[in-house]
């Protein structure tokens, strides 16, 4: 919108052909699933000597049909009204005139987050281009690990180099490590020279921070122990003599953790930044980072700014979410690491509506959406200490005309600061106030990224979704899972994170509605039940269908009816949409396999432990947990990732039912088969089910590789193949029993 001049700070548009097919094509759908539903609710009210197929199977598959129908019915709302955005920073006013920021960058386990990539992590948001004094870093060291903080120490002293010499040269890429990987080759000599000097110092500091490490392995010490430490924050100084290159404030922050208070993960530790950084620089703005997620392009936050700076998105407007993006992922991805539906389809469409979900990382958000929605100004004291704390510093902070003392690290008040901060810092701060339900990031859910976003937009807060085009560079990468075992392992989790949303009080299609539009709250409830409403179904189609058809009974129309058009249409519609999105987002065909593959997969495992899990922990039958992802990889795992060959070297539990189901649908489709032509079976009555267990044998038949190719490196281990013809013949012994 208009500032200095009369330009807009930002665009927006939507794209009028894929919005009319995708419109065209939903009403299509649902027609055919309304015929669906015709055909199947006359089959319950035949009569039963007429019915030939049992009514037991019929419910089961009829029921999936629906909670299928619902899901995509949700998902709709991605589609509906989708918008794609561009922004012109040149446009923002001059750099007096541009907010304080604060950076936020999470870290918790130097086993499973290699220091190095945390201190790139830190150093990339130091040299973001935007004015050093209005920029604070803040790094929250969850496990309280020495060794982070003396890397911090030694990346503040690297700093000392890099941040002049990427301001001298304008360099774009201001993540160290990805930039001293490349080779540059200049005329300029005195670039040149430079360059030499400061990836010299670049090594250096790499190898103090290993030798580092080395001596501190990293181990639990009993006093000291990453669940069982004080609280400890430090402001990072260089000597005095380094004091005259200006430095963005830069904090360590370790919460407290004591074992008789209940952590809350990753949401507690920003919490507690949210409070140490109130008192120290508080700053109107935050941008949260998780620690592989380097700035890739410096100018992301005067990008978020274009949309902070419009007088009329401003007030209602809460954050600028980026997409989360990743460097290390293959042209073939396999496993869908990227998240291409999520990141291209589910946040444009939400963006078009009231803005998209909050996703953890990579977002610019307003201090006040987190902290302190209105603070009346005849609220008591009293009242704002039951919300916030006993601290009378953090109060003061939420005024709106505090002015905060200046932060120097040798004043008194700067002292009495740092001690405040220890105080916010510790791990009984938060009892008996709303830290956690009403205020900062909410803790009722694993998922706390999505509640919290979620919760804010029911306030009426809005947000906005920045994804580069085909000409600009991602402005964060961090590190995907390109393994099979990672992969699952953070889909549990994703997936029972968003299962407590959906069963909890927050549950978005009951506590939206009158909140926004329903369309929006159709998007979040997608989001938040496709875990569960994926696997229940995927699992009835898995197993009851070709169980059936070997024992000879139809569960869908015989080819001569024009019922089974209905359904074969539904079938083929469902998937060339999903065609259709693959290539309308710029994919080859064979993201289409791969997706549709890795869908299934997750459905049968992950998302069911994760729905199960989040069930569990409803009933206080299990504890919440937060199993950190893995961010380093063994080469041989990249090199079958980048192969595009599956690696099952993964959990049993993962395996177990994928080599179970795969064995099932194989041995039930040739005993099926095998019966219609030699025993004068009706083909025409099963073709249905032959054709979804062929569906199913055909997309993951890399499964059925990974049991047969003795000599493949991923392959499933013996035992899991020798359990699963076992689980098979328990399958079809019950299958011959029920049906
Ligand atoms: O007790 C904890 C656990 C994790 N983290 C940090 O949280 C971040 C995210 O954890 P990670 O293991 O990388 O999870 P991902 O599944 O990769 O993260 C996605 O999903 C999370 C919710 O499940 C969001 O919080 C993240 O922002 C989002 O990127 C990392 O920086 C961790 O260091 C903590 O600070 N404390
Ligand atoms: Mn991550």
């Amino acid at each position: 919108m208009a500032t200095s001049s009369s330009l807009p700070l930002h665009l927006s548009h939507g794209n009028k052909l894929t919005t009319f097919i995708n419109r065209s094509h939903a009403v299509l759908h649902s027609i055919a699933i309304a015929f669906l539903i015709h055909y199947r609710v006359s089959l319950f009210f035949q009569d039963h000597q007429t019915r030939t197929t049992p009514i037991a199977p019929l419910v089961f598959v009829f029921a999936s049909e629906l909670l299928l129908s619902f899901i995509w019915f949700l998902g709709r709302a991605y589609v509906w009204s989708p918008v794609y955005r561009t922004v012109f920073p040149e446009r923002l006013p001059s750099d007096e005139k541009l907010p304080a920021i604060d950076v936020f960058i999470c870290t918790t386990d130097p086993n499973k987050e290699p220091t190095i990539g945390v201190m790139n992590t830190l150093l990339s948001a130091m040299a973001l281009d935007y004015p050093l004094d209005k920029l604070r870093v803040y790094l929250s060291d969850d496990g309280g690990y020495a060794i982070t903080l003396y890397a911090m120490r030694e990346a503040r002293r690297f700093a000392m180099f890099w941040l002049p010499f990427c301001r001298r040269f304008d360099i774009k890429t201001r993540c160290p490590e990805v930039y001293f990987s490349r080779t540059e080759d200049s005329k300029n000599s005195d670039f040149m020279d430079e360059r030499r000097k400061t990836k010299e110092q670049y090594e250096l500091f790499k190898e103090r921070v290993r030798r580092a490490g080395e001596e501190c392995k990293f181990k639990d010490n009993g006093v000291h122990s990453t669940s069982n430490h004080p609280s400890c924050i430090e402001v990072i100084e260089g000597l005095l003599e380094d004091q005259i290159i200006e430095m963005p404030l830069l904090v360590y922050v370790s919460r407290e953790k004591r074992t008789s208070h209940f952590h809350h993960f990753k949401a507690g530790a920003v919490n507690a930044l949210l409070r140490v950084s109130a008192v120290l620089s508080n700053s109107p703005y935050i941008l949260m980072l998780d620690c592989d997620m380097y700035c890739n392009d410096p100018t992301s936050a005067r990008q978020a700014m274009c949309f902070h700076f419009d007088p009329h998105m401003s007030p209602s407007l809460a954050f600028v979410q980026f997409p989360q993006a990743f460097h290390d992922i293959s042209k073939n991805d396999i496993y869908d690491s990227e998240v291409r539906s999520a990141y291209t389809i589910a946040w444009p469409g939400l963006d078009g509506l009231k803005g998209p979900a909050l996703s953890g990382t990579n977002f610019y958000i307003k201090r006040e959406a987190l902290c302190c929605h209105s603070i009346r100004k005849d609220i008591e004291l009293r009242e704002l200490k039951d919300s916030f704390g006993p601290s009378n510093e953090f109060i003061k902070s939420l005024r709106r005309d505090y002015n905060r003392p200046n932060f120097n690290d040798d004043g008194e008040d700067s002292n009495m600061l740092l001690e405040e901060a220890k105080v916010l810092a510790s791990s009984s701060y938060e009892d008996h106030t709303k830290w956690g339900k009403e205020v900062g990031f909410l803790y009722d859910a694993v998922a706390e990224d999505y509640l919290t976003g979620f919760v804010m937009q029911c306030k009426g807060w809005t947000s906005a979704y920045v994804a580069p085009s085909s000409t600009t560079k991602p402005p964060f990468l961090g590190t995907s899972t390109t393994n099979l075992n990672d992969l699952l392992t953070q889909g549990i989790r994703w997936g029972s994170g968003l299962v407590d949303v959906a069963i909890s009080r927050y549950s978005p299609l009951l506590y939206g509605p009158p909140r926004t539009s329903f369309l929006h709250l159709m998007g979040y409830a997608e989001l938040s039940l496709f875990p569960l409403l994926y696997c229940l179904p995927l699992w009835c189609f898995a197993t009851i269908p070709p169980l059936c058809l070997l024992n000879g009974i139809p569960l869908y129309p015989k080819v001569s009816d024009p019922y089974f058009s209905v359904f074969l249409f539904i079938f083929l519609s469902a998937l060339s949409k999903h065609l259709h999105e693959v290539l309308a987002t710029g994919r080859p065909i064979r993201k289409w396999i791969n997706e549709q593959r890795i869908w299934m997969i997750k459905s049968v495992t992950c998302h069911t432990y994760g729905s199960l899990d989040a069930i569990l922990k409803k009933f206080g039958l299990r504890e919440a947990s937060f199993l950190t992802t893995n961010k380093v990889a063994a080469d041989e795992q990249i090199e079958l990732y980048r192969e595009g060959k599956f690696d099952f070297r993964a959990s049993t539990i993962f395996i177990q039912p994928l080599a179970t189901i795969m064995l099932l649908n194989s041995t039930c489709v040739a005993g099926g088969v095998s019966r219609m032509m030699f025993m004068g079976g009706d083909w025409k009555k099963m073709l249905g089910q032959v054709l979804l267990s062929g569906y199913i044998i055909v997309m993951n038949y890399a499964v059925i590789e990974g049991m047969v190719m003795r000599n493949y490196k991923g392959r499933i281990p013996s035992h899991v193949c020798v359990l699963s013809i076992v689980l098979c013949l328990i399958f079809l012994s019950l299958g011959s029993l029920l049906f």
